[in-house]
């Protein structure tokens, strides 16, 4: 029996390091950049000099600038800014096979429509099986090759089952879920949250201070995706307080640096510095779905107002320690 293809979506840091990870399961692996650009430096280069340097692109891996790949591939990977995942996803419209299955891997809501990624996936390929992939993984991590752990969602667990399977490699190890919202909110949630931490570090509020964000942020993290009907199994684990806590401590993330930036007095315009910060185009996304859904997120709300600059860091800070006494939960 021949061994399936895959199309990459995406020819970013994540995208890269995840062809990577898939390719001793694959015969062909294309890797899709919007930006011609890109995709011929890597081809000449074998590797992404961009995103990912330093790390040899298997042989499998054709990177190309033509998205008719999808029409060869047994399944896709969406490894896309997450506000250009409907854009992208209207590209594949009359292209993919029937049974492909579309993996988004991107970490956010979509501004606009409150839509999860996969809800963007439903509404523009609506008859195509779709899944999540997240949790605590940096793109450099999994490309060095050092162990690391994730969460692959698909409403039919043996989707998911034959997924983790074709993506794993025995230092990067997929666990199966059937609960894709849950997924999918622990990823998008944790950009946000991680930008607070931030800000407490780059402030030089301490470790106290930030263990204190950080567990009350997984307890806002927690209300919002039950109130969604999320399992908490699935907040608890490595797509959820996981993530959370590798984004909310690292400087390897970019969230986690902008709000370091924000602490440290940066303008939040300016902090960013170019880089995908996927946690500035959620906040609005998020606090507006929270208050929609009646569920308080303080500390969200308070990342808002400080990219928004209609409050100094100080001041949020303050509001968040002078809330009313409430009982744990
Ligand atoms: N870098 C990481 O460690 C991880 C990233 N993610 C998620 O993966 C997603 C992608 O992140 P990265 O690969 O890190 O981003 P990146 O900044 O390294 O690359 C983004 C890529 O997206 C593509 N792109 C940009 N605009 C586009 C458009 N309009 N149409 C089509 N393609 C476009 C480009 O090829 C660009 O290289 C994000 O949602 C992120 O949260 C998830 C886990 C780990
Ligand atoms: O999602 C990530 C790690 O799991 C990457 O985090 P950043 O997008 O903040 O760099």
């Amino acid at each position: 029996m021949s061994r399936p293809t895959l199309a990459v979506l995406g020819a970013g840091a994540w995208g890269t390091a995840l062809a990577n990870m898939a390719a001793r399961h694959h015969e062909k692996i294309w890797i899709w950049a919007h930006e011609p650009w890109l995709a011929a430096a890597m081809r000449d280069a074998r590797e992404n000099v961009d995103r990912l340097p330093g790390v040899r692109l298997a042989d499998c891996i054709e990177p190309t600038d033509d998205i008719d790949c999808v029409r060869d591939a047994d399944h896709i990977l969406m490894v896309t800014p997450a506000q250009v995942v409907r854009s992208v996803s209207v590209l594949l419209k009359g292209r993919l096979r029937p049974d492909s299955v579309v993996v988004s891997c991107a970490k956010g809501i979509e501004r606009g429509t409150g839509l999860y990624m996969r809800e963007v996936l439903a509404d523009v390929l609506p008859d195509q099986p779709a899944a999540a992939l997240s949790g605590p993984s940096f793109a450099e991590d999994v490309g060095r090759g050092l162990p690391t752990a994730v969460t692959l969602a698909a409403d039919r667990i043996e989707l998911a089952e034959m997924l983790c399977a074709r993506l794993a490699s025995p230092h990067f190890r997929l666990y199966r879920s059937s609960d894709l919202k849950g997924v999918e909110i622990g990823g998008a949630v944790k950009n946000v949250l991680a930008i607070a931490c931030g800000v407490t570090m780059g402030r030089g509020l301490g470790a106290s201070a930030h263990a204190a964000l950080l567990a009350r942020g997984f307890a806002e993290l927690m209300r919002f995706a039950l109130a969604q009907g999320a399992k908490a199994e699935t907040l608890m684990g490595l797509s959820g307080l996981g993530d959370l806590a590798l984004t909310c401590s690292s400087p390897q993330s970019r969230n986690y640096s902008l709000g370091f930036a924000i602490g440290q007095g940066e303008k939040p315009q300016v902090a960013g510095r170019g880089a995908l910060t996927e946690g500035a185009w959620t906040a609005p996304v998020l606090t507006a779905k929270a208050r929609s859904l009646g569920v308080e997120m303080p500390i969200a709300e308070a990342v808002q107002a400080i990219l928004e600059e209609r409050t100094e860091v100080a001041d949020a800070i303050g509001a968040l320690m002078s809330r009313p006494f409430k009982a744990e939960g």
